[in-house]
């Protein structure tokens, strides 16, 4: 396979994960060949000082167009003859099967069907050029599959035996139940391939090549009882992040015109053998639908999406429907009678009958309540679902926020060098362990220095002192859905915007957390200037939440206060835009002056899910670096809310440690409103 070197944006991904207990390749240590050691990496996407700017349809379109290349327009991509493909080969290429160079249509990325070359815009047009082979030069090892990664494929797969040649007939009928296959037939593990790995109790996927050019990786799974349920374990072959395989590829004929995505291996065995079907599972689930499979999926007139049984799975739906264009989309509803394609196949359900109560994905822009119908009661009976992911580290937040939703947009302030870094990056990096996809914009401080922030967070201690278990730290930490964009100090909001939604494409990111607004505007502007300016920046901000169905929490300054005065919804830097587009308010209040240093609040001021706010105590540990709630604190959470779920004026009582008083209608105290409190260089 070639990858290429070059990229257009200014991301950087930070490679995906393992657990302590887990080997170099995120097996089993039993598993994996030797003691663990570290190798040494070249850099996926290079920091770019000057971002190229993403390239557009219409821009791709007159290239090729300029350049004589003929091309066709797909759902995602376009197809054109490929320039890797030699001309002897390109002879015996006839119809639809010459034009076997997709370019994403969103990205510029391309991939060669025969070749399995890949590459940027920018290579694909070197190499049209024909600056010096391009596409041939840039080998990219992180990212090909390693010689390694072979090797430990090629040992497993040979230890694995076929499920339905177990000699033991227990031991083969514990796993068929460990893994909810009683009534998977021998046929279609057959079909699929599908092997056992008796010393893990594991069952093997295998990753093929297109075309039969072998295995190119492995999909374990281990399933463990939980309480009344079964949970299940995933480890891929290569890292997730290069595990592309669509599991279920080589069974599809180049006549199959429709196909039905699941999330999971052994939905698609449930589903191929009650449907007759093409099925394919996608390889990390709902996680995320990488581009680099959108190639292979181009072919289908029509997508059906039976993704599982909850609301993030219906959410995961609808985002990947926007990719494969939804005009082809059709969307199974999660509900009691429509649950997983394994467990309606466990239950006698009727699964064709469940496909065609599949929803179209797309539709005109005014809707009716029938639209919405099932859309509201699907959020109502699952409450807790539809209050979005809760963080694990802070309790008190789920109370007053109940959870973190996509879409929204949270506005975040604190006085200066108060903690608002430190805080809100233990706040994302708590979702970000649950699977929320998270995007970070640092433009005060260098992501060097955030990434030791927070893997000193996420290891809840110094690593100074504890080198020896850097690597380990280090490892898992890789493997969290976190991403960096490589700016630094000023950059204008298009770009920025760009780059987001150029990761929300590519990495299916739900949180963007912006650090901090003022930074990324530079120091320039005028003062009257610069507040239009912001509110044209938070507008931007507000709407990319809501198109793209991301979170975006955004740090902004406050304006220059007295220090001894509790932050308010108004002391905001800006105008009111902020607060007013915001869907939540957080205010780190430190009060210092009343209770001694290193003591904060967390203010919840703002919540237009549910209306409550309210105030809960925080309680900073140096060597961690972590906020965590104080166990014995008197001072715990208060909520503040009058009849009208309107924020209530509390009266002050004067005493140390009081509760602030918190009002939405404060008046404007600011000394100098036009100037925000930013002391600072950038760091
Ligand atoms: N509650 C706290 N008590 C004492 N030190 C803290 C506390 N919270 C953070 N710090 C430390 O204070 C320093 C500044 O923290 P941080 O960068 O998070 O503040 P900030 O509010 O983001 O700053 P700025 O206003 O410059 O953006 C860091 O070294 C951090 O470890």
């Amino acid at each position: 396979m070639w990858v290429l070197l070059r990229s257009g944006y200014p991301l950087r991904i930070l490679l995906p994960l393992r657990g302590a207990w887990m080997g170099r390749r995120g097996l089993p240590r039993s598993l994996a060949p030797g003691p663990p050691r570290r190798r040494y990496r070249k850099e996926a996407l290079p920091a770019l000082e000057a971002p190229v700017l993403p390239v557009t349809t219409t821009e791709i379109r007159q290239y090729l167009r300029a350049r004589g290349i003929p091309f066709q327009d797909g759902h995602s991509c376009l197809r054109a003859p490929s320039p890797f493909v030699g001309a002897s080969k390109l002879k015996h290429q006839t119809g639809a099967a010459s034009f076997s160079l997709f370019i994403d249509k969103t990205t510029g990325r391309f991939l060669c069907m025969t070749t399995l070359a890949e590459g940027s815009w920018e290579d694909f047009q070197a190499s049209v050029e024909g600056q010096g082979g391009g596409a041939r030069e840039g080998v990219l090892l992180s990212e090909a599959p390693e010689a390694e990664d072979s090797e430990e494929v090629r040992r497993i797969w040979a230890r694995a035996i076929p499920l339905w040649e177990l000699p033991e007939s227990e031991e083969a009928q514990l796993a068929r139940m460990m893994f909810g296959l009683t009534k998977v037939t021998d046929d279609t593990l057959k079909r699929f391939s599908v092997r056992y790995l008796r010393p893990a109790r594991r069952l093997v996927f295998p990753w093929f090549s297109p075309g039969g050019l072998g295995l190119r990786g492995l999909k374990l799974l281990g399933a463990e009882t939980q309480g009344d349920g079964v949970q299940y374990m995933e480890t891929t072959i290569p890292r997730p992040g290069a595990y592309h395989n669509l599991f279920g590829l080589p069974l599809i004929s180049r006549r199959d015109v429709e196909v039905v995505l699941t999330s999971r291996e052994l939905d698609s065995l449930a589903l191929n053998q009650s449907t007759g079907l093409p099925t394919l599972a996608l390889p990390r689930g709902t996680a995320c639908l990488p581009p680099a499979l959108l190639p292979y999926l181009e072919q289908f007139r029509r997508v059906v999406l039976w993704l599982g049984n909850d609301l993030r799975s219906w959410e995961a739906a609808k985002l990947f429907a926007r990719k494969l264009n939804p005009k082809r989309c059709s969307l199974v509803r999660p509900g009691d009678k429509q649950p997983s394609p394994l467990e309606a196949l466990n239950q006698g359900l009727n699964l064709s009958r469940i496909l065609r109560t599949a929803l179209p994905a797309w539709h005109k822009s005014i809707v009716s309540f029938r639209q919405l119908r099932e859309e509201v009661l699907g959020e109502l009976s699952n409450v807790e679902q539809a209050a979005g992911v809760r963080w694990s580290r802070f309790p008190d937040l789920n109370r007053l926020l109940k959870g973190h939703r996509k879409g929204e947009l949270t506005v975040f302030t604190g006085p200066t060098g108060s903690g608002k870094t430190t805080f809100i990056s233990e706040y994302a990096l708590d979702l970000c362990t649950q699977g929320v996809n998270t995007l970070w914009g640092s433009f005060e401080i260098s992501n060097v220095r955030l990434a030791r922030v927070m893997l000193t967070q996420f290891a809840v201690g110094r690593l100074e002192e504890q080198l020896d278990k850097y690597d380990e730290w280090a490892d898992r930490f890789e493997d969290l859905p976190l991403y960096f964009m490589t700016f630094h100090g000023q950059q204008s909001i298009r770009t920025v915007i760009d780059t987001m939604q150029h990761a929300v494409y590519v990495y299916d990111i739900c949180h963007v957390v912006i650090d901090n607004l003022q930074f990324m505007m530079g120091h320039e502007q005028l003062s009257t200037d610069r507040i239009a300016a912001q509110d044209y920046i938070v507008g931007a901000f507000r709407k990319f939440a809501t198109d793209s169905s991301c979170h975006v929490t955004l740090v902004i300054h406050p304006r220059k206060e007295d220090d001894d005065k509790e932050l308010q919804t108004a002391s905001i830097f800006g105008s009111a835009k902020a607060s007013q587009e915001a869907d939540n308010v957080l205010i780190l209040q430190d009060r210092k002056l009343v209770t001694g240093p290193g003591k904060r609040y967390l203010q919840v001021s703002k919540n237009r899910f549910d209306g409550d706010v309210g105030v809960f105590p925080l309680e900073f540990n140096k060597s961690s670096l972590t906020f965590s709630i104080p166990p014995k604190s008197k001072a715990r959470l208060k909520k503040i809310k009058d009849d009208n779920g309107l924020v209530a004026k509390k009266p002050s009582s004067g005493k140390k440690g009081a509760m602030p008083q918190i009002s939405e209608t404060c008046s404007n105290q600011a000394r100098n409103p036009n100037q925000p409190d930013l002391s600072k260089p950038s760091r």
